[in-house]
């Protein structure tokens, strides 16, 4: 009786609420009926809830934050433009950092100096089988354009080998060390450590390529198999960058901090910070153990080695061209052995450090009147084994910016020196723009490291040896550039799922920081645009 003249109050109460009375229970509702109500009740609330969070999370995307993916395969560049941002737009941070990027560039240095030792090797071991191939560095995969093994030359003796090993032997030990030092402890493979999200799944992780994602499974990029008969490619392997461990390249990767053992670890000497605003270092060249000590010993002997004539030959006859990779460094031995050496901002963006994972790196960028916009630029691993980690960065994504080396048409993966890395950029630029998931997002083109595929061009090598469709067009730089830009362009125009979208291609040498910062900054302004656009759609 209580009960019922409670609820005709209630009642009564809300029928100036038509909703609020549309919703009350009936009146004559059963035990079951209630439980099947509130059950529904709970159900419907749920789905409200997550529809709420979407909208939630698609206004959060648009208005506070930018992501951009960069990807490409491994060596593409993409590390090296995530650098330029850095310049650009956190310059304190990036200098605040030079110092730690100086055990990288000497490593760097050191492996190029043993792979020309190795190189110059009087004899040569066939290589057996490709075990362990993700390991090797890719300038000493190399093809041969005439289709003969470069190990099968005869190679030009070189009269000093034994000299130059002799008093080289004490940066084998450093190369251990050093590679030791930027090793995460968990890998025992040199890393770099960065920021890595730590709400995305499978990151990372390689045996679970699907990991779900707000209860969805994650897409997955399918790199189609490639026909390598089309390509001549002869790969070979230097027998002394096998299954080795020093020959696995030094990478970066989330949660273990590779700048730390610079700033700190690397002498016995405590070192302090040169000033209350600045990480850097100084005094390290009085420490004895610190590696500038062994290098600056061995300068001369690198010097003589790198400027021998014998040595040049054995190397152009191997097809090692160093220049393409961390080779860069030969040239500066003087300054980068030099006991003070500080890496200036140019040496910090050709020094080469692999990425593992997924690597989060957040900036605060302004335009116009759009002051403070997040951006999380996303780098990735790009060797095959790592594209998996991708796909659970699509789903809200702004912008991509793919990285395609276009020099490297002679090339093969370090991965797999079965594929050509011309043809692996082609079947993973197809694979990426013909994703419905992304048929929204904003995709930018770097047809990257047009600074080497020049200089390759004008010593000779031919881009038809390579592919047979260039057919007996021009070999030079404006036939060749633009020919890879129509095979890109159309890709997208045939595979697209989206006909309205733009597809905005530039010719890049990232290592270039002017003309970069120029690129840079019309890309920016795209995405921002794009960004707005959205914007006014929420
Ligand atoms: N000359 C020249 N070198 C470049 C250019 N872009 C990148 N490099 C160099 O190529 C090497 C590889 O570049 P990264 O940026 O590390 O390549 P990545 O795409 O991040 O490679 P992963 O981390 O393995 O996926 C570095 O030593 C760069 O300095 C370019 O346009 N010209
Ligand atoms: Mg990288």
């Amino acid at each position: 009786m209580r009960k019922n003249s409670t609820s005709s109050i209630t009642r009564r109460r809300n029928n100036s609420d038509p909703l609020a009375a549309a919703l009350l229970p009936p009146p004559n509702e059963t035990e079951e009926e209630r439980y099947a109500r509130l059950e529904a009740e709970t159900e419907a609330k749920k789905k409200s809830d997550s529809i709420d969070e979407m909208i939630q999370k698609d206004r959060k995307k648009s208005r506070n934050e930018v992501k951009v993916l960069l990807l490409g395969q491994s060596e593409s560049g993409k590390s090296t433009t995530l650098k330029q941002f850095q310049l650009l737009h956190t310059p304190s941070a990036f200098h605040k950092e030079r110092i730690a990027w100086r055990a990288v560039i000497y490593l760097n240095l050191v492996r190029s100096i043993r792979r020309i030792l190795d190189a110059l090797l009087p004899e040569e071991t066939p290589v057996e089988d490709h075990e362990d191939l993700d390991s090797l560095e890719p300038a000493s995969i190399i093809i041969s354009s005439n289709g003969r093994p470069p190990s099968a030359i005869s190679g030009t003796k070189v009269s000093n080998y034994e000299l130059y090993r002799r008093r080289l032997e004490p940066l084998v030990a450093l190369e251990e060390r050093l590679t030791h030092l930027l090793s995460s402890p968990a890998d025992d493979e040199p890393v770099r450590l960065g920021k890595q999200p730590v709400t995305r799944e499978g990151l990372a992780d390689d045996s679970s390529p699907s990991s779900p994602r707000n209860g969805r499974p994650t897409p997955t990029i399918v790199i189609p198999n490639h026909d390598s008969s089309r390509y001549p490619v002869t790969p070979v392997v230097s027998p002394a960058a096998t299954k080795n461990r020093k020959n696995k390249e030094v990478t970066v990767q989330g949660m273990h901090n590779w700048k730390k053992p610079f700033y700190l670890d690397l002498g016995s000497r405590s070192k302090s910070p040169k000033n209350a605003h600045s990480n850097e270092i100084e005094g390290w060249w009085e420490d004895p153990n610190d590696p500038c000590h062994t290098l600056n010993a061995c300068a001369q002997t690198m010097i003589q080695l790198w400027q021998d004539p014998q040595v040049r030959k054995r190397l152009e006859e191997k097809r090692l061209r160093l220049e393409e990779s961390s080779g860069f460094f030969l040239d500066e031995i003087p300054r980068i052995t030099a006991k003070m050496f500080i890496p200036r901002d140019e040496d910090v963006l050709k020094a080469r450090l692999k990425t593992m994972g997924v690597v989060e790196h957040t900036f605060l960028i302004s335009s116009g009147t759009n002051r403070g916009v997040e951006w999380k630029i996303y780098d990735v691993g790009g060797a095959r084994h790592q594209r998996q980690a991708w796909a659970p960065y699509f789903d809200d994504v702004n912008a991509i910016i793919f990285l395609a080396p276009i020099s490297a048409f002679d090339q093969v993966l370090a991965e797999d020196p079965r594929v050509n890395r011309l043809e692996d950029s082609l079947l993973l630029w197809k694979s990426l723009v013909s994703t419905k998931l992304l048929s929204n997002v904003n995709i930018m083109l770097f047809l990257n490291k047009c600074d080497l595929l020049r200089a390759k061009l004008d010593t000779g090598v031919r881009l038809n040896q390579h592919m047979l469709s260039y057919g007996d067009r021009s070999n030079d730089y404006d036939s060749v550039s633009n020919y890879f830009r129509n095979k890109f362009g159309a890709l997208h125009q045939n595979f697209t799922p989206n006909r309205e979208r733009e597809l905005y291609i530039h010719f890049t040498s990232v290592t270039d920081t002017r003309r970069t910062s120029l690129i840079i900054s019309n890309v920016r302004d795209i995405i921002i645009k794009a960004n707005l656009r959205s914007l006014k759609l929420v």
